[in-house]
């Protein structure tokens, strides 16, 4: 199994181009990020985040062709897809619907050793993988309800039983595509915490978004995203204004910050 290298970039892409359909959804990206860096990346809808981030997860496969194309992730160019997404916890909207069973918050986050969805008798479950689900729950605030099923609970609840399922493998990175979609407030706010204590227990997070309030302070770069190609990328304070967002999407936005957090109106 390859071991990440802790000082290497998680992320080290260089013209990355991918074709689906003969249409170019990524256009040349290039984007580092660094062992201790937690990014957000926004861009409107089909602008091809969601891309990118297959191509983090070995989904996507750049065209091979490109002059000095690099896809290096913790150092390494070849990862085996199984090693690579213990080191990349990963979650969707999608995972979130699949994961939906009449299963328990135990047996969700226990399956993340298995990448499986629910547990079987095949699976040698072992007393250690029990303990680290437990310490998990803990650490998010969601031992209680270890077995509610996964059905009767609220769903930022649900959403924290994800993410504790990307955790058990102790990854370097979370990655987050659309977290807080369908939240209420509260639940939101919570979400944000989680992510926070998550940021600051040294994980990189990387957040895929649409709403600049789910961007958590611990969050310093935002890389904006339009048409497959990288339109702005640098410090939080420089890239959030409503000049580039009214440029990013096209319409009239106003940016406003309040303390810590950013918001969008438009
Ligand atoms: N497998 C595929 N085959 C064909 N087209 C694809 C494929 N995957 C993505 N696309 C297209 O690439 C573009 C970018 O899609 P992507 O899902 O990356 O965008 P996104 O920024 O994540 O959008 P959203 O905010 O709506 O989730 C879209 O036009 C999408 O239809």
């Amino acid at each position: 199994m390859v071991e990440p290298n802790a000082n290497e970039p998680v992320i080290d892409f260089r013209h990355v181009t991918v074709i689906k359909e003969n249409r170019r959804i990524l256009d040349d990206i290039s984007l580092r990020i660094e062992a201790d860096e937690h990014i957000a990346i926004i861009g409107p809808n089909g602008s091809g985040k969601s891309s990118l981030i297959k191509v983090m997860t070995r989904e996507y496969y750049p065209i091979a062709d490109a002059s000095g194309l690099l896809t290096k992730i913790m150092g390494e160019d070849v990862w085996n897809v199984f090693d690579l997404r213990k080191q990349l916890g990963i979650i969707t909207t999608d995972l979130q619907i699949t994961c939906l069973l009449e299963t328990t918050v135990f047996d969700t986050v226990l399956s993340g050793f298995f990448s499986s969805i629910g547990i079987y008798d095949i699976f040698d479950v072992t007393l250690e993988m029990k303990v680290i689900v437990l310490e998990i729950l803990k650490f998010l605030g969601i031992d209680h309800l270890a077995f509610s099923s996964m059905t009767k609970i609220s769903a930022g609840e649900a959403r924290k039983a994800l993410i504790a399922r990307a955790l058990v493998h102790d990854p370097k990175a979370l990655i987050l595509d659309e977290p807080t979609n369908s939240l209420d407030m509260k639940s939101i706010f919570q979400f944000r915490k989680t992510i926070s204590k998550i940021a600051r227990a040294g994980k990189n997070v990387i957040l895929v978004t649409h709403d600049l309030a789910d961007i958590i302070p611990e969050i310093s770069r935002v890389v904006l995203i339009q048409d497959g190609k990288i339109f702005a990328d640098g410090k939080k304070e420089e890239i959030l204004t409503s000049e580039n967002l009214t440029k990013l999407f096209g319409i009239p936005v106003t940016v406003e910050k309040h303390g810590e957090y950013y918001a969008a109106f438009c």
